[in-house]
């Protein structure tokens, strides 16, 4: 419980950065290049709000952040540990205990079993796209808020798929690990132009359609599949179901989340039902390809090759690790011709990374200094004109509690002493998320109102900002 000196003084070393909240402000995936500085200078404006319950903010990033992400955070004030890899589950726990706020990229798991040590946690930062590695019900359930940059790297995965599909085609990996060893094989035995060939894309979203517009680009002719349906880009077309898509494709790539119903997509009954020597690129996740099954059928001359950058084991760290103790299968997957094999890198860019950093970097911001939740994956995306800095006895109550009847009697009973400026509530799901604007508040009033909201049954989470 922070004392009252602390309730007065918190966040010490902040320094006035904060961004305007207009309702009416739309999130754009930030420029990739030169606009860090921008974004820097443009968060002088409005009134900083500080935590009325928490000390200084500490944030711990994993997996190496990009640097725009670390600096905006540190220049906030904020406490930043950064690490360049992901923790193993017990370091985890023990590190998590302490911080308000986290940020990770795809290897880190955070689990129920995880979250429930992580006892200040207010908000997750994913500094990828994929949130699968978030237990992101529990975490709301927790009132605590996920983020991360839904297509900031798109492109990098797009471009890597094209440069796979031709140096597949072309037995390039093959060809070049040869030379490496010292041999020269001249051969065009099974080597194809990528022209007029058939692409099957699963799963049209940023990324398949991002693809498909470069794949038509070079000639080839795209179909894809998706659980939805979807506009189709340029002369791509849309195919009912998954197996019309592998009857007809030349080469199949996966772009689909890490869902049950995704685990598996492509296994041994899938293989056998596509064109004879067509070829395989995963650059999803690693549990949607039954890899033991892709090994048979490439080993039977069924699918001629294949290009995987996501595995269902990945280690924590750059080193030795692609053996046996991590995938059963791995000296199987590296034993086999034309195979490319890459450490996840589809997002790994400075374009994408860069701009990665700052959008999540600033989401977290927005988030821990202002309470918005637009662009969360996982709580009601509520939005409220900043206080500004002529409104100086202002503070911004912020109640995420369980959407019940009757909580919103109870909280304006308690707000009702005071002048609401502006007050939105917005659920999902089992779980509301209100924001308002009190004026005229003394600090012992914002004690008062933050102990009485806090001791309401419905309370997930009370947050004060003034
Ligand atoms: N290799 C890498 O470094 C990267 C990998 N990724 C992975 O790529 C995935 C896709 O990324 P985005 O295109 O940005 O996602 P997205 O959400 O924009 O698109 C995914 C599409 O898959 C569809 N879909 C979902 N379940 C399906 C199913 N069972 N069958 C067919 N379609 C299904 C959805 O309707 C949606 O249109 C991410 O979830 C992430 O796991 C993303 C970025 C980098
Ligand atoms: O954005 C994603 O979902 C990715 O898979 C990329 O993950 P990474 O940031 O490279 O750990």
């Amino acid at each position: 419980m922070a004392t009252p000196k602390e309730i007065l003084n918190p966040l010490r070393n902040s320094v006035s950065y904060s961004l305007d909240a207009s309702p009416t402000a739309t999130f754009h995936s930030p420029p990739a290049t030169g606009s860090f500085m921008a974004s820097l200078a443009m968060r002088a404006a409005a009134k900083q709000l500080k935590p009325f319950n928490t000390e200084d903010i500490k944030i711990l990033l994993l997996e190496n952040v990009n640097q725009t992400g670390r600096d905006i955070l540190t220049a906030q004030g904020y406490q930043v540990e950064f690490l360049k890899t992901s923790l193993p589950e017990d370091q985890l726990i023990e590190k998590i205990k302490d911080v308000h706020v986290i940020g990770i990229r795809s290897k880190t798991k955070l689990t129920a079993k995880v979250l429930q040590e992580a006892k200040n946690l207010l908000v997750i930062g994913c500094f990828c796209i994929g949130t699968n590695q978030v237990d992101l019900e529990y975490a709301a359930k927790q009132g605590i808020a996920v983020f991360n940059s839904p297509f900031a790297n798109s492109r990098s995965v797009a471009e890597l798929v094209i440069a796979e599909i031709i140096t597949l085609a072309r037995q390039l990996g093959d060809r070049s690990l040869e030379m490496h060893r010292g041999t020269w094989n001249k051969v065009s035995n099974k080597c194809w132009e990528v022209r007029g060939k058939t692409l099957g894309i699963v799963g049209y979203g940023h990324i398949g359609s991002q693809l498909s517009v470069l794949a038509e680009a070079m000639g080839i002719s795209v179909i894809y599949y998706d659980v939805v349906s979807l506009m189709a880009i340029g002369t791509a077309r849309q195919v009912p179901t998954l197996d019309a898509l592998l009857d007809e494709a030349d080469f199949v790539t996966l772009h689909v989340p890490e869902t049950p119903e995704t685990k598996n997509l492509l296994s041994t009954k899938q293989f056998e039902l596509m064109k004879d020597g067509a070829y395989v690129i995963n650059a999803s996740r690693g549990t949607v390809v039954d890899i033991p099954a892709l090994v048979k059928a490439m080993r039977a001359g069924k699918i001629a090759g294949a290009a995987l950058d996501v595995f269902p084991n990945e280690p924590a760290a750059n080193g030795d690790y692609f053996t046996t103790d991590l995938n059963g299968w791995a000296e199987e997957l590296r034993g086999l011709n034309n195979i490319i094999l890459t450490p996840h890198i589809g997002g790994s860019t400075e374009e994408a990374q860069r701009a990665i950093g700052i959008e999540v970097a600033d989401a977290l911001v927005r988030y821990i200094n202002q309470g918005t939740t637009l662009g969360s994956v996982n709580l009601p995306e509520v939005n409220m004109r900043s206080i500004t800095l002529d409104e100086s006895n202002h503070a911004r109550i912020i109640y995420i509690h369980r959407n019940v009847p009757g909580v919103l009697r109870k909280v304006n009973e308690i707000l009702g002493d005071h002048n609401v400026d502006k007050q939105i509530s917005d659920s999902k799901g089992d779980i509301a998320y209100l924001m308002a604007d009190v004026s005229d508040v003394r600090h012992e009033d914002i004690k008062d109102i933050y102990d009485s909201l806090d001791s309401l049954s419905s309370r997930i989470m009370t947050r004060v900002l003034y």
